[in-house]
């Protein structure tokens, strides 16, 4: 029984050779938020992946999110909280909020997690060497969205900076403009951005959904890949919605702009990251 064991685990390991060659000295831009990062084993199990993933020589580059802490804190100060398009509106209070939480309390939190993971990590904001630049963004029918934020352009040299010198770069998505005003930005978008400024190998955005499904409510019809072709057939016919939205549109554009692999993927399963990585067979869904 033993043997067979030790059999099984060497083999795995093995396996995970020709992945590990792949992605040798390759960007890995992985986006974490939502409701995949509320459990506390899921984060443990998240950042224990990332760390093993930058040791074996990957470049991990950690763009997150924090929308249900947003939430949490705006409720607290009794500052109204509404989505449009899948969007939040950012008024002048809120966006204080938002830079506290997602830069301050969030950002500093995976970066603790990862250094008592014993990873080198290093926490910042779009607002930090200039990282990311916006504009006012209008919602999908010319809605007033507040700070809501548009990417005009990502500084990818404090995010090469950090990754040369061993750290990972855990990124806040809170940008500014040419006069100092500060945005919020989807976090799906700003990974996307990312991603393609620094030319990665893999995009990976992590939800707590299995991937795109054929009927949300059914688990069995996932769909494992998409040609990016597919998607305005996929949305014209309804089976992308909601939240789905601007998350599929992400992937498009990531791989538009050159990112070899993307892939939603359920950060409900224990280090989901590995086997998407690591695997011929991925986990989730993949855009190409
Ligand atoms: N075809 C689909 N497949 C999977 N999820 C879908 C689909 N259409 C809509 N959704 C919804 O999109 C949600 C994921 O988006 P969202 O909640 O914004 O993610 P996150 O909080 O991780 O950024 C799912 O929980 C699901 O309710
Ligand atoms: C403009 C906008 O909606 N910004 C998001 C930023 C955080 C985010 O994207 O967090 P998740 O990935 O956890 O959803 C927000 O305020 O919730």
């Amino acid at each position: 029984m033993g043997e067979i064991l030790n059999n099984v685990r060497a083999q795995v390991l093995v396996d995970a050779l020709p992945y590990i060659q792949k992605y040798n000295n390759k960007i890995l831009v992985v986006k974490y938020g939502g409701n995949a990062m509320t459990n506390k084993e899921l984060k443990q199990a998240v950042m224990d992946d990332i760390v093993l993933l930058s040791l074996v020589g990957v470049k991990v580059v950690l763009v997150h999110g924090g929308g249900p802490e947003i939430s949490d804190m705006l409720k607290r100060l009794n500052i109204e909280s509404k989505f449009i398009g899948g969007l939040r509106y950012t008024d002048e209070a809120a966006v204080d909020v938002v830079k506290m939480v997602l830069s301050g309390k969030v950002n500093k939190e995976l970066v603790s997690l990862l250094t008592r993971t014993r990873g080198k990590a290093l926490g910042m904001c779009g607002i930090d060497g200039h990282m990311l630049t916006a504009e006012r963004k209008l919602g999908p029918n010319g809605e007033d969205l507040g700070f809501v934020g548009d990417i005009v352009k990502v500084n990818e040299q404090p995010i090469l900076d950090a990754l040369n010198n061993g750290y990972i770069p855990v990124i806040a998505t809170v940008a500014t403009d040419e006069f100092g005003q500060s945005y919020n930005v989807n976090a799906d978008t700003a990974a996307a951005r990312i991603a393609a400024q620094l030319r990665a190998e893999n995009l990976i955005l992590m939800t707590d959904i299995a991937g795109l499904l054929r009927d949300k409510d059914d688990p069995s019809t996932l769909i494992p890949f998409v040609n990016v072709s597919e998607v305005p057939f996929l949305k014209r016919k309804g089976i992308i919605s909601g939240g789905m939205i601007p998350k599929i549109d992400c992937c498009v554009e990531a791989v538009r702009r050159g990112v070899k692999k993307t892939a939603i993927i359920d950060g409900r399963v224990p280090h989901s990251i590995l086997i998407e990585t690591l695997s011929n067979e991925g986990i989730g869904t993949q855009f190409r």
